[in-house]
């Protein structure tokens, strides 16, 4: 029975005490595999262990004391030593997978009789009343604990709002029901930190909106007939393709399972079999789960005309690995996988072995609109001076990826720190810097811009010589 202790147990609980490095309460980070926030699932085995029952409440500890609180729930086929948290729990610890957090029974957890928490985004740009839409929602009789200081992201169709807990009633940490006020009216906080957070939302990504709709849309058809479950990226390099997966994950509470052709290619059989067969028994045991597989056309046969016998073998896993997890049962198993190299791949091969793949072309960010939406995400965490001009930018960077914008941003950045030293260097004495004296101005990007035309225009009149 989840929660009873015997003997054996007890004394190791309370070696763990003694022996602080070898605490029962250590465990190692996994991504959640339901797409609840407030969420830590352990192994059954565990909670009882720890003397925990499932739906308890406990504070998590992960780095430089960083604090959250979380409901438990057991999983009875889950490895001892391992917790699946949710992406909103891993930055309130500000830890990644892998990582080792400490949990332990919260006991003084009650009722909130008020929160108080303000949006981190930019609320104009968000439709709709941010009670009604995004907080009435998210706390609606789930009995959520927050604690104070934690950040929380509600995702209502491709909008996500971060919201930051200013403060519980009783401090510091309290569960929220239908009794608790919301209090949420005050000036939105500045992104700078709060949203520098590992996990990559649809807001660090520009000039894809449509293409992420489209992907959501089909992959939750009703009617299974229109129902999509594989898509194929492709596109220039540097255009969002990687972020995109990533992104649909951490949004959708999604468990991320990433291959990359090039290396799988790099594999023995027997090692890359092994690759597949994991990826595909940990989407199994997800609510919900996105493989991601990066550098596709390295898996698929022809392209490589040097395919050997390892090669070809690799590439009928890959197949017999699609095979099965399109199979019936894995609705809920979405794949991704994405190219920069779509033209290379023989069009018999993707028409004849990988029909049921939808083509989603994420390329060059062609449209201003795109650009410029694109340069806001890149400085939003940027202290700027008034004078920057995102239309001025994003109309003079007409053919760049998105990652080109995003070097560009951090290129002028650098820009404006080099200028700041040269300054010092002249000085005799040396002197404190305000970080608003940082603050990057259009000149930066200016320069950087002037410079990117020269090294092309050298390399032009190279070629052509
Ligand atoms: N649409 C975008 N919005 C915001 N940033 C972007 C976008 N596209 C690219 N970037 C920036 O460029 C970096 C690289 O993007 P990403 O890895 O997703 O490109 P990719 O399309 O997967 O490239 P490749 O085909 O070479 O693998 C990102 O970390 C981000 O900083």
């Amino acid at each position: 029975m989840a929660g009873s202790v015997n003997s054996t147990d007890e004394h190791r609980a309370l070696e763990a005490i003694l022996y602080r490095k070898n605490r029962l309460n250590r465990l190692i980070i996994h991504q959640a595999v339901t797409n609840d926030n407030s969420v830590a699932t352990l192994s059954s085995n565990k909670i009882a262990q720890l003397g925990l029952n499932s739906n308890d409440v406990v504070i998590l500890i992960g780095k430089k004391c960083c604090e959250t609180v979380g409901i438990i729930l057991a999983d009875a086929e889950y490895t001892d030593d391992r917790i699946r948290v949710s992406p909103i729990i891993k930055n309130n610890l500000r830890v990644r997978a892998g990582e080792v957090i400490s949990i332990q029974k919260c006991t003084d957890i009650a009722v909130g009789k008020h929160i108080y928490v303000l949006p981190i985004n930019n609320v104009q740009t968000i439709p709709g009343n941010l009670h009604e839409v995004y907080l009435q929602p998210y706390f609606n009789e789930v009995r959520r604990p927050i604690r104070t200081g934690d950040v929380f992201t509600v995702c209502v169709d491709t909008r996500s709002v971060h919201f930051k807990v200013i403060g519980t009633e009783p401090s510091p940490h309290c569960i929220v029901t239908s009794d608790t006020v919301i209090h949420y009216r005050g000036d939105p906080i500045k992104p700078e930190v709060e949203v520098s957070l590992d996990v990559i939302s649809y807001d660090d990504i520009g000039g894809v909106t449509q293409q992420i709709k489209q992907i959501k849309e089909k992959f939750d058809d009703n009617d299974a007939r229109n129902r999509q479950r594989s898509f194929l990226l492709w596109g220039e390099p540097g255009t969002g393709k990687t972020l995109i997966p990533h992104a649909m994950a951490n949004q959708m509470g999604a468990q991320l399972i990433s291959i990359n052709g090039l290396e799988i290619m790099s594999k023995s059989t027997v090692d890359a079999n092994k690759t597949f067969t994991n990826a595909f028994l940990e989407a199994q045991a997800a609510s919900l789960a996105i493989i991601f597989i990066d550098e596709f056309d390295a898996l698929l046969p022809i392209i490589r005309q040097t395919q050997n016998e390892n090669e070809q073998h690799i590439t009928d896993l890959l197949l017999t690995f699609l095979r099965n997890v399109n199979g019936r049962l894995h609705r809920y198993i979405m794949v991704i996988a994405a190219t920069n190299r779509y033209q290379s791949i023989r069009p018999y091969i993707f028409h004849h072995t990988l029909t049921n793949f939808k083509k989603i072309y994420i390329g060059i960010h062609n449209d201003t609109a795109d650009r410029l939406e694109i340069l806001a995400k890149c400085t939003r965490n940027m202290v700027l001076t008034k004078d920057v001009d995102h239309v001025k930018i994003a109309n003079e960077t007409f053919g760049y990826a998105g990652a080109e914008l995003a070097l560009l941003c951090s290129e002028a950045a650098l820009r404006r720190i080099q200028e700041e030293m040269n300054v010092l260097e002249s000085q005799e004495e040396t002197k404190y810097v305000e970080t608003d004296s940082l603050a990057v101005a259009q000149s930066n990007f200016d320069f950087v811009l002037d410079q990117i035309k020269q090294t092309s225009l050298n390399r032009l009149s190279r070629n052509s010589n």
